[in-house]
């Protein structure tokens, strides 16, 4: 699925990944300027730092970098901080607004020496601009045709040497020829609650809320391992605290916000919940098709597969077998369910009542 899509089905949802309007305006107050500010991601800070800090010596511009992950886990920000880092301006533009190579061309052309290009979803540049960007990168030089036909020649051009930067959030669909020209790769992974819980309490003190440990706690454990989330929920629990209470963030505080907001201790919402429930009560835990799962929820096929499954099979409550859906034993526990109590009938027989009915 193409997680920037207007058309995103359940785009707006609290726990989604994708950026709203909200988001996008303080993101840019809530961004941290430099490493050492960045929360977490210990590996790639540490191999970044070592790139930047070498590249520095040397006086050089800093190698190309690919950093990939999931929406959300901080690929725009790190590209900012690399720019920060090498005291160089940066220029952001995105893969879908790059659709000729002549775009790329008049961009590459205007770079300064040492300026950061940041390249957002890389993994959906035309075919033609991808290929002038190889001999970019690699020679720092771009053919430019001019005219057409039999008639056509092809110009060089000497581009300064400068770092691009791309991100992407499906590393596996870049082309090798273009993943080998990056001189270094960070991966971003999920963010293990401590660490949200840092982002929290620095995103509360920018904002100037005031919060407990145990507060910021509470919301780092629902904000699924993903900082723009957990950014996301702490505005929802201060607007709560401010209209319910005094404006403080306790733990009991944040419990009840979040649970106004149908967002459970684990991060599951109402159609994460919706899905994992018809599984269990309808089909006694599955195998069950997509299909047929997705009528039980009264979703669309796609919505079921793209935005719930992800964050459930990797939580381990949903498994995605050759035979259909399957529920772990987790998922039951989660639910608070037993098997017996919960399934209509063997799986596959047709439910006998509604979801939510008796
Ligand atoms: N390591 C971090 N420490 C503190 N805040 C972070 C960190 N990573 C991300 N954030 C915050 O999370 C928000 C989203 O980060 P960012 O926009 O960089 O994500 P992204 O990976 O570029 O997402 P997308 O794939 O949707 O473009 C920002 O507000 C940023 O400040
Ligand atoms: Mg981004």
């Amino acid at each position: 699925m193409n997680w920037d899509d207007a058309s995103d089905p359940a785009g707006d949802r609290l726990v989604g990944t994708d950026a709203d309007g909200e988001d996008r305006a303080v993101e840019a107050a809530l961004r941290p300027k430099d490493l050492g500010e960045f929360v977490g991601q210990e590996r790639v800070r540490e191999q970044l730092d070592l790139v930047l800090k070498a590249a520095r010596a040397r006086g050089a511009t800093a190698d190309h970098v690919l950093l990939s992950g999931a929406p959300g886990l901080g690929k725009t920000t790190l590209s900012m901080i690399i720019a920060a880092e090498m005291g160089a301006p940066i220029r952001i533009t995105s893969g879908p607004a790059i659709q000729h190579a002549g775009d790329l061309a008049a961009i590459l052309s205007s770079l300064t020496e040492g300026e950061v290009l940041f390249l957002d979803e890389i993994h959906r540049m035309s075919r033609p601009a991808e290929e002038m960007l190889y001999m970019a990168m690699e020679d720092f030089r771009v053919d430019v045709i001019v005219g057409k036909g039999p008639g056509a020649t092809a110009i060089p051009l000497e581009l300064p040497p400068f770092t691009l930067v791309g991100a992407t959030t499906r590393a596996g669909l870049l082309p090798p020829p273009l993943r080998d020209r990056f001189g270094f790769t960070g991966h971003m992974e999920f963010y293990a609650p401590a660490e949200l819980q840092r982002v929290v309490h620095r995103s509360a003190r920018l904002l100037d809320v005031e919060i407990a440990d145990q507060g910021a706690a509470e919301i780092a454990g629902r904000s699924r391992g993903t900082p723009r989330i957990a950014n996301r929920l702490l505005r929802r629990v201060r607007d709560y605290a401010q209209v319910k209470a005094d404006g403080v963030i306790t733990r009991e505080i944040a419990a009840q916000a979040l649970d106004v907001y149908e967002v459970d201790a684990r991060g599951l919402d109402r159609l994460d919940r919706a899905v994992l429930t018809a599984l269990l009560k309808l089909f006694g835990g599955g195998p069950v098709g997509l299909s047929t799962l997705a009528v039980a929820v009264g979703e669309e096929r796609e919505t079921v597969e793209e935005v719930a499954e992800p964050f459930l099979v990797r939580e381990g409550l949903l498994a995605r077998t050759p035979r259909g859906r399957i529920a772990t034993p987790a998922a039951w526990e989660h639910l608070g369910l037993t098997r017996d109590a919960g399934a209509a009938g063997p799986a596959g027989t047709p439910p006998q009542q509604g979801l939510f009915g008796g």
